[in-house]
């Protein structure tokens, strides 16, 4: 080109002489159209990728600025990375929730899964990345407790770039062992080397065979657990019944066996699922104090930048989650997330989470505060913390 330029005569100098032709692009608007046309197929690319239905979750942007992350990697589980054991470690049996005749599963369930608060639904960009990484078996799990928080803590944990949770609740440990790990392992969206791969599922707190089926998994998993004010959660419980079903009885009428003698229905799964030192007793002779984590409900509600803190230090992440994620919406009057995962928009939890429960008579609410103070004290010295419920 620079030859043609400088040399004595160019087909410009000859008009008629060749047929005219439009002069090429000088090189840097060539360089420039290439590079619009080639930023226009990986746009077309993503387009199409994003419309052909993949529902794997994916990494969101921010991944492509997190820098390393293997410092923050948990420890490796046991079947290591893209090989986890397909075959059960032992005959799975149908799981138990809670004491002989305390609850059915239904009662144990926080019931999103039939429409989970969360589902994947990656913006067409996250879904571009989704091709990349592999599927790996949960290194945390929050396992409980129903009405606790649950769905807020892993809303709120999502949006850490090192965090790839599965939507809706998998209900593996307590109704699809059956159906086996590489199973369990297939619900889990793609993480890359370094990130860490989550779920929930409330009712494996009350679980009876949940630790040995988590510990048979990886006895490295951490275990998260969101408490909240057992007579509190009672009536949240409650709540979430009533809303299903209107025509049960009143809460004050199912606390009791003996509404006059005072004597609380300890069988019925709203009351059960808050003896928290009974049921952690049971996760204590397959895992070590140190693999679990006891997320205070209220002050996930309170002060979420600094619950996560926690939260994070304990997954070994970089704490990224701050304040800054969180506005306090003055009309659900909870802490939501400015940007959300995924879609980059505010979010605040759905209306079944949140929502304005009945009154319930002082009385009863008294005695059952009365009941829970020793359970709760218990708790208080397993955990090491006073949760102040009392
Ligand atoms: N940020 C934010 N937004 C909305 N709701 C919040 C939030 N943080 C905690 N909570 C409390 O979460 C309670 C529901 O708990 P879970 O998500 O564990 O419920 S479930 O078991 O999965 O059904 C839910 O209980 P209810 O208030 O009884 O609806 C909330 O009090």
């Amino acid at each position: 080109m620079g030859q043609r330029l400088s040399g004595s005569r160019s087909c410009l100098d000859v008009p008629g002489r060749l047929l005219p032709q439009p002069p090429p692009p000088p090189p840097p608007v060539r360089r420039k159209l290439a590079l619009l046309f080639a930023m226009l197929c990986i746009w077309l690319y993503m387009f199409l990728y994003s419309c052909s239905g993949s529902c794997a979750a994916a990494p969101g942007l921010l991944l492509l600025g997190s820098g390393s992350r293997a410092a923050h990697a948990p420890p490796a589980l046991a079947s290591g990375r893209g090989g986890p054991p397909s075959r059960l470690p032992f005959p799975a049996a149908p799981a138990t929730q809670l004491a002989p005749g305390g609850e059915t599963a239904e009662g144990a369930a926080s019931q999103e899964e039939q429409s989970p608060e969360a589902p994947d639904s990656p913006s067409p960009i996250s879904s571009f990345f989704s091709g990349s990484g592999s599927k790996q078996l949960p290194q945390a799990i929050i396992i409980g407790v129903k009405k606790g928080g649950t769905r807020a803590l892993l809303e709120f944990l999502r949006v850490h770039p090192d965090v790839r949770a599965v939507g809706a609740e998998p209900h593996f440990f307590d109704r699809s062992y059956d159906k086996g790990l590489a199973w369990y392992r297939d619900l889990m969206p793609r993480t890359l080397e370094g990130q860490i791969t989550m779920e929930k599922t409330p009712s494996y707190f009350v679980t009876r065979e949940a630790p040995a089926r988590i510990s048979a998994m990886s006895k490295d998993t951490k275990l998260l657990v969101v408490v909240r004010d057992p007579v509190t959660r009672a009536v949240s419980d409650y709540t979430q019944t009533l809303s299903k079903r209107p025509d049960i009885p009143s809460f004050e009428s199912l606390a009791f066996r003996n509404r006059t003698a005072g004597l609380v229905d300890r069988a019925w799964s709203a009351i059960q699922i808050g003896l928290y030192a009974e049921h952690l007793e049971r996760w204590l002779r397959h895992f070590p104090a140190r693999q679990l984590l006891f997320v205070s409900g209220e002050r996930l509600v309170r002060d979420p930048a600094g619950e996560l803190g926690r939260v994070q230090d304990f997954l070994g992440l970089k704490r990224i989650i701050s304040d800054k994620h969180f506005y306090f919406n003055q009309t659900k009057g909870f802490p939501c997330l400015k940007k959300a995962e995924g879609s980059g928009r505010p979010h605040c939890l759905g209306k079944t989470k949140g929502r304005p429960h009945p009154e319930i008579d002082g009385q009863v609410l008294r005695r059952l505060r009365d009941f829970y103070r020793p359970f709760n004290r218990k708790f208080y010295q397993m955990t090491g913390h006073d949760f102040g419920w009392d």
